[in-house]
């Protein structure tokens, strides 16, 4: 089957069920929280579980692939089956492997997570462009051939990101304004939304506005650290400006902390989802 183009599919998903991404990430305390072992069958039961509470209603699920990959074979196992069962629900699945390497090895991860015919086929991907942007030339060509996406590392939630995503380029923008300039190339004539999108903190505050950056892509914005890392809601218009249209924020101890409950872990979608919304639509 072909699929629409991943920014298509995105847009539609953000329209119909809000603009929500719950990420799937088993810690170890939260695993203890839930009362499950920190072993596969633990990671096995918190990840399904997450699954069947949110995936027929969210737009994206998050699985990040670390805390799978801890448990080697068997928690890549459980992975497969959780990005499977979220996709087969009705949620897009984004992984956070945030891969990044020389073009040749590029072409393998995509391959890995970008190829219709993989075990670990999602509809997108976040990769890093640390290895400079062209290393991602092969994910870039596997997602258009497979109508999948990308979001790549711009302007990360982390504090220490600045150091590298704000040094001035020689050719004058940021290392993060020429990831930008190099997406909003990529996106171009896409519409309604391009495939290829940014990682952007939502703990960021004003200080996008201030570094020369332009977030206006013409794909979507993936905006992370709401809720642990201390962002809210609240934060987005400050941080995404006229951008906020394209602004998919990613949520996942704040809500995963609810479990093991269905209803409970439904709840706290719902009530971010509310607040989400509120400034959003505003
Ligand atoms: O800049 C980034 C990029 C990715 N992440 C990932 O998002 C989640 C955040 O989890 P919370 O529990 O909501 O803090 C996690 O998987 C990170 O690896 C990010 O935080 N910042």
């Amino acid at each position: 089957m072909t699929l629409a183009p991943f920014g298509t599919r995105l847009r539609r998903a953000m329209d119909t069920r809000g603009p929500l991404c719950v990420g799937i990430d088993p810690h170890a305390a939260l695993l203890a929280d839930w009362g499950l072992p920190d072993d596969a069958r633990g990671l096995e039961r918190f990840a399904l579980t997450v699954v069947e509470a949110l995936a027929d209603r969210v737009a994206v699920l998050k699985p990040q692939s670390a805390f799978f990959e801890r448990f080697g074979s068997r928690g890549v196992a459980v992975l497969e089956r959780a990005v499977a069962e979220a996709r087969q629900a009705g949620a897009l699945v984004l992984m956070d492997a945030k891969r990044g390497d020389i073009g040749s090895t590029m072409a393998a991860y995509a391959a890995t997570y970008l190829d219709p015919g993989s075990p670990l086929f999602c509809d997108a991907v976040t990769v890093s462009p640390y290895l400079g942007y062209g290393s991602l030339r092969p994910a870039v060509q596997a997602a258009r051939a497979s109508g999948t996406g990308l979001f790549v590392l711009a302007l990360t939630s982390n504090p220490e990101g600045a150091q590298v995503q704000r040094a001035v380029t020689a050719g004058g923008p940021t290392v993060a304004g020429a990831v930008l300039q190099a997406l909003r190339a990529e996106n171009a004539g896409e519409r309604p939304l391009g495939s290829f999108g940014a990682v952007v903190g939502a703990t960021l505050g004003g200080t996008v506005a201030g570094a020369g950056v332009d977030l206006d892509t013409g794909g979507p914005l993936l905006a992370p650290g709401i809720g642990a890392q201390g962002a809210t809601p609240a934060d987005l218009p400050a941080v995404f400006g006229d951008a906020l249209r394209n602004v998919l924020p990613t949520v996942s101890r704040d809500v995963l902390r609810h479990g093991p409950d269905l209803a409970a872990l439904r709840s706290a979608a719902q009530q971010v989802a509310v607040e989400i919304h509120a400034v959003t639509a505003a």
